[in-house]
């Protein structure tokens, strides 16, 4: 898999979806599907990307008991995804029954979906984690555990801020894939992201992938958006 720029599908309705994409043509993209469209369109939109060729990371970030995990990602291993998470944070015996899940429904001869953890939302800065999530060790430390017990649990990388990623190389070696989403251009507006980096420093940092979202899809122009960040990102001048 070569290291992408994943633009996350996070769009209210089909029209908008179609319409997006459409400007993409003979583009092979690598889209994230998220809550919002899963949650509407379902296993349609999947079967529907796929057949238009994309690469698809499908996030629905599961966080429960193991065994509800585990029969959840029996049943996600069926969709023809390439990527799909977890929140790191449900712990190892979760995520290990995840990585079971797939890889029991992985059907024979086809190549199991890459598991990511979640080790701590974006949108989560430090001051929040020990005020509101009490958790009193450092951002870092909080992440490169947690990336370390995801890899011990058999999963194959980490959802973290690019600002982390060399700490995450440092824990658990820098084959382990890193997706960092939390991405902005200076000009662009920064919402509820609190961890972000432009597409060029996520490159420089090691990330093995980025998620873009609204700064592609809510631009006038997401095409040329799309270019630019993708230029930024591969270090093209
Ligand atoms: O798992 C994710 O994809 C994810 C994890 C995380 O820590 N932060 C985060 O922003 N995301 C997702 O990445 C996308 C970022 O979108 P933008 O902030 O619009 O670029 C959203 O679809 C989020 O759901």
């Amino acid at each position: 898999m070569q290291r992408p720029l994943i633009m996350a599908l996070d769009l209210d309705n089909r029209t908008k979806r179609l319409a997006l994409l459409e400007q993409f043509k003979d583009e092979q993209l690598f889209v994230k599907v998220g809550m919002e469209l899963f949650y509407r369109e379902g296993r349609q939109v999947i079967e529907e990307l796929k057949g238009e060729g994309h690469q698809i990371f499908l996030d629905l970030k599961l966080h429960d008991i193991p065994n509800t995990v585990q029969r959840s990602m029996r049943e996600l291993a069926s969709l023809d995804i390439d990527i799909v998470n977890v929140h790191a944070a449900g712990g190892k015996k979760m995520m290990n029954a995840a990585v079971e899940g797939l890889e029991q429904g992985t059907k024979p001869g086809k190549k199991r979906p890459l598991l990511i953890a979640v080790t701590q939302l974006t949108s989560t800065d430090e001051e929040t984690m020990h005020n509101e999530l009490l958790i009193h060790h450092s951002l870092n430390e909080v992440v490169s555990s947690y990336a370390r017990f995801a890899k011990e649990s058999g999963v194959d990388g980490v959802v973290c801020s690019a600002k982390e990623v060399p700490y995450i190389h440092q824990s658990c070696g820098s084959d382990f894939y890193t997706v960092c989403p939390g991405i902005r251009r200076p000009e662009d507006e920064v919402g509820d992201q609190k961890r972000i980096v432009t597409p060029g420093k996520a490159r420089e940092l090691g990330c093995f992938g980025i998620v873009v979202g609204r700064s592609i899809t809510n631009a006038e122009n997401p095409y040329e958006v799309y270019r630019a960040m993708k230029k930024d990102w591969e270090g093209v001048k």
